[in-house]
């Protein structure tokens, strides 16, 4: 059975800049697995090929067999890729449960039109999306400020606001941007402990994270990026103590330092 998610040789490149130089990968379904890589090494850029925001120049995504590079955002999320913004994306103006339902409408075809016709149909649709959006807001603990607008929570909830929008939206894999950015120590912990238990549940996760020790102390599987290329792809012990990796993040450092 092929994996859920196939990266296969996909290359990207902006003018004469290689940003992603011939990376294959994979998820199966069940797996949480992490993308690493130190600044610039083309994480956010491979992160967008695969949910459709920027083409790949050559290869191609597989999602569940079928090629999705070159799709719509919006096709690929409604074949199951849900996704959260690195720069959150919330609108402020709205209210949580509104924020929520904009993702869930999305995954049901919802038309604005629906609320002319009063079909079946469009009702149906009308009370999946509340469904999906109420079950995300419980699942996110944020049912609680449902009604309230979303300017007035604070970062760390707007967060799980980003991740119970792309919940919303029904995923078969859920794809998150860097979570963990802008949170403190224990509000990076809870949210670990937040995602591993999304995984137990069996949801399918590919986390592209800055913050190592989250990723290494959650995930089953890592891939580590640098430059474009993809350096190392193993447990989180084996790619610790992987050459490639280490000169990779000490060549960073000394640079900076
Ligand atoms: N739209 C673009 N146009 C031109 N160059 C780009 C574009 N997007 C990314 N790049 C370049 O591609 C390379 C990879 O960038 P990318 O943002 O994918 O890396 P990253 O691993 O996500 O980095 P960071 O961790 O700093 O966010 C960088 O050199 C970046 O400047």
């Amino acid at each position: 059975m092929p994996a859920l998610l196939e990266i296969d040789r996909v290359t990207r490149r902006f003018g004469g800049l290689t940003a992603v130089d011939d990376v294959s990968g994979h998820v199966r379904e069940g797996e949480l697995v992490g993308l690493i890589g130190p600044n610039g090494a083309g994480k956010t850029t491979l992160f967008n090929v695969i949910c459709g925001f920027t083409p790949p120049s050559s290869g191609e995504v597989r999602f569940a067999g079928t090629r999705i590079s070159g799709l719509k955002p919006w096709r690929i999320c409604r074949l199951g890729i849900g996704r959260t913004f690195q720069n959150l994306r919330v609108f402020p103006n709205m209210t949580v449960f509104d924020n929520v339902s904009v993702g869930a409408a999305g995954r049901e075809g919802h038309s604005p039109l629906d609320a002319l016709w009063r079909s079946a149909a469009a009702r149906e649709r009308s009370a999946a999306i509340s469904r999906r959006s109420w079950a995300a807001l419980e699942r996110t603990g944020l049912a609680d400020v449902a009604g309230e607008l979303a300017a007035n929570l604070s970062y760390g909830r707007r967060k799980y606001l980003e991740i119970a929008r792309a919940l919303a939206t029904g995923p078969r894999l859920l794809v998150l941007d860097e979570p963990a950015a802008g949170l403190n120590d224990t509000e990076t912990q809870a949210l670990a402990r937040f995602i591993t238990s999304l995984a137990a549940e069996g949801l399918t996760i590919l986390l592209v994270e800055h913050d190592m020790g989250l990723v290494m102390s959650i995930c089953q599987r890592v891939m580590v990026l640098a430059s474009g290329r993809k350096i190392a792809d193993g447990t989180p012990e084996e790619v610790q103590r992987d050459e490639a990796v280490l000169e990779a993040y000490l060549g960073v450092a000394e640079e900076g330092a």
